[in-house]
Formats: C-alpha cells, sequence, structure tokens
C-alpha cells in the first residue's frame, strides 16, 4: 500500500489537523525513566508507527495516551479533551481511544459477538439487539461475520486478535492504539490481523502503532517514530527512517532488525 492510499495526510501541511498531542511527557518507575520528555503530535488520518529497541518505552508511552499509566509530568491531549488532567474520566478517555493488546484478553466464557457487545451494553448503555447488530457489523469489518456465535477456544490467535479489534472499533473510536497486536501470532497468522489493520489504514482511521512488522510500517505508515531510552531519537516518514536516518543510532537499529 502507497502512502497515498494511507489517508489524505500528505496533501496537508504537518501539524494542520491534531487528533492528538503529547507535551513534554516524563514517566520514571523508580529511578528507571521510561519516558523522557517525550513530545508529539498526530494529525487525523496519520498512521504513527513506534520502534525502538525493547525497553525503550514504547508500551508505556502507549498505556500513558490511554490513562493506564500515569504520566509523572507533561500532558496528552486528544483534540481538546486533557487526557492526563486528574479530573478526566480514564473511561472517557477509553471511551474514544481503542486499544488491542498483544495478549488478547477475550472473555473465555462468552462467544465472539458477546464479547464485542459487552462494552457496549455496560459502558454505551445499548439495548441488547442494537448491542447484536452493531457486534454482528463489526465482526464482518474484520472478516469474521461467521465466528460471531464461537467461543475463544474455537478460534485460532488470530481469529481471537481480530475478535479483539472488532471490540476496539464498536465503540466508535477516534482513535486506535495497537501495541504489538501479531507478535504472539505465527506469521500466517499475524497476516490476517495485518490486513485487517491495513484496511483500517485505508478507512482513514488515525492509528499509533507499536510494531516489530517492518513491513506494515513500510507499507501503512504515514510516520515513523524511534524512540530509544525513553526519548524519541528520529521521527520522520518512513522511506527517510529506513534508507536515510540522520541519526546514527537510528540507522544502527534498523540494521539491527534486519539480521534478525
Ligand atoms: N509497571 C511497571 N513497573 C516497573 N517497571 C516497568 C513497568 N512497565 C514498564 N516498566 C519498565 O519500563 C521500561 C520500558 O518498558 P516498555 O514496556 O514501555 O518498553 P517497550 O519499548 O514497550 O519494550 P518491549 O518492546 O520489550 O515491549 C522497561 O525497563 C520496563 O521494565
Amino acid at each position: 500500500m502507497s502512502r497515498e492510499t494511507a489517508g489524505t495526510a500528505d496533501d496537508r501541511e504537518p501539524g494542520t489537523d491534531p487528533l492528538l498531542r503529547i507535551e513534554d511527557v516524563r514517566k520514571s518507575y523508580g529511578s528507571e525513566e521510561v519516558l523522557r520528555d517525550v513530545s508529539m503530535t498526530v494529525d487525523r488520518g496519520d498512521v504513527e508507527v513506534l520502534v525502538g529497541p525493547s525497553g525503550s518505552g514504547k508500551s508505556t508511552l502507549l498505556q500513558c495516551i490511554n490513562r493506564l499509566t500515569e504520566v509523572d509530568s507533561g500532558r496528552i491531549f486528544l483534540e481538546d479533551l486533557e487526557i492526563t488532567a486528574p479530573e478526566t474520566d480514564p473511561n472517557e478517555v477509553r471511551g474514544r481511544i481503542g486499544m488491542v493488546f498483544q495478549d488478547i484478553n477475550l472473555f473465555t466464557h462468552l462467544t465472539a459477538r458477546k464479547n464485542v457487545t459487552l462494552g457496549l451494553e455496560k459502558v454505551r448503555g445499548m439495548d441488547r439487539e442494537e448491542a447484536r447488530l452493531r457486534a454482528d457489523e463489526e465482526l464482518d469489518r474484520v472478516g469474521l461475520a461467521d465466528q460471531a456465535d464461537s467461543y475463544p477456544a474455537q478460534l485460532s490467535g488470530g481469529q481471537k486478535q481480530r475478535v479483539g479489534i472488532a471490540r476496539a472499533l464498536a465503540m466508535d473510536p477516534e482513535l486506535m492504539l495497537f501495541d504489538e497486536p501479531t507478535s504472539a501470532l505465527d506469521p500466517e497468522l499475524s497476516n490476517e490481523v495485518l490486513a485487517v489493520m491495513e484496511q483500517l489504514v485505508e478507512e482513514g482511521m488515525t492509528m499509533v502503532v507499536v510494531t516489530h512488522e517492518m513491513r506494515f510500517a513500510r507499507g501503512g505508515a504515514t510516520g515513523i517514530t524511534f524512540l530509544d531510552e525513553g526519548e524519541i531519537v528520529e521521527r520522520g516518514p518512513p522511506e527517510t527512517l529506513f534508507e536515510n536516518p540522520d541519526h546514527e543510532r537510528t540507522a544502527r537499529f534498523f540494521e539491527s532488525i534486519r539480521h534478525d
């Protein structure tokens, strides 16, 4: 997929249609500084891929965006909602931002459809029938219309992850966060999850994605951010970061993963 099909970002000046703004975020666990002054803006329709060595702070940054972790300082905004403000309800944040994790945390005693309707009924207060219709639409969107009545144990890892994506999409999020959604899957099953993510890119979904799948990053991303030791070392279009990075650290990182 070319960047042209990845949304309208190329036609706009960067920063003209910001959806997510991260300002000077710092986070430590004990004496370990995990995020050091991280600032970035993601425009509507953009697909930002976060890469970096293990422990560089990628997951922590996603967790701060979704208020699963509190920042020590700095601010994060989704449009005009200050995510990091103490008075902001984390449930409002999670209602507007969908998240897909590496661990596929479906309820094992519920069917695929029920896993999707649960949030719609409990959080959105939808009635059963409306939630069911909505869930079936989203399961269809991820190619699982025929598995709505299956239980997680009857599904492959890739199918379970797609139910997780359908569950997040059902809440009609403005932003989707993906934290290594394919790293627990075999290559074949990864591909079916990546295909769904690529379809979301084409639909214009704004996404922040932590992934080791450089094929997705090259094809789907509008921007790549390279984090190392909690700092943004470099950020730019995929072709620049992959082929002609400004920083030696970035070049070394991409070189190292080429030999994985
Ligand atoms: N809840 C926590 N308590 C203590 N330390 C944590 C916690 N979460 C993360 N860390 C530490 O913060 C650092 C950054 O972790 P993080 O998971 O954000 O990195 P990452 O770039 O996503 O790594 P990976 O690619 O291995 O998932 C690591 O040293 C990790 O051990």
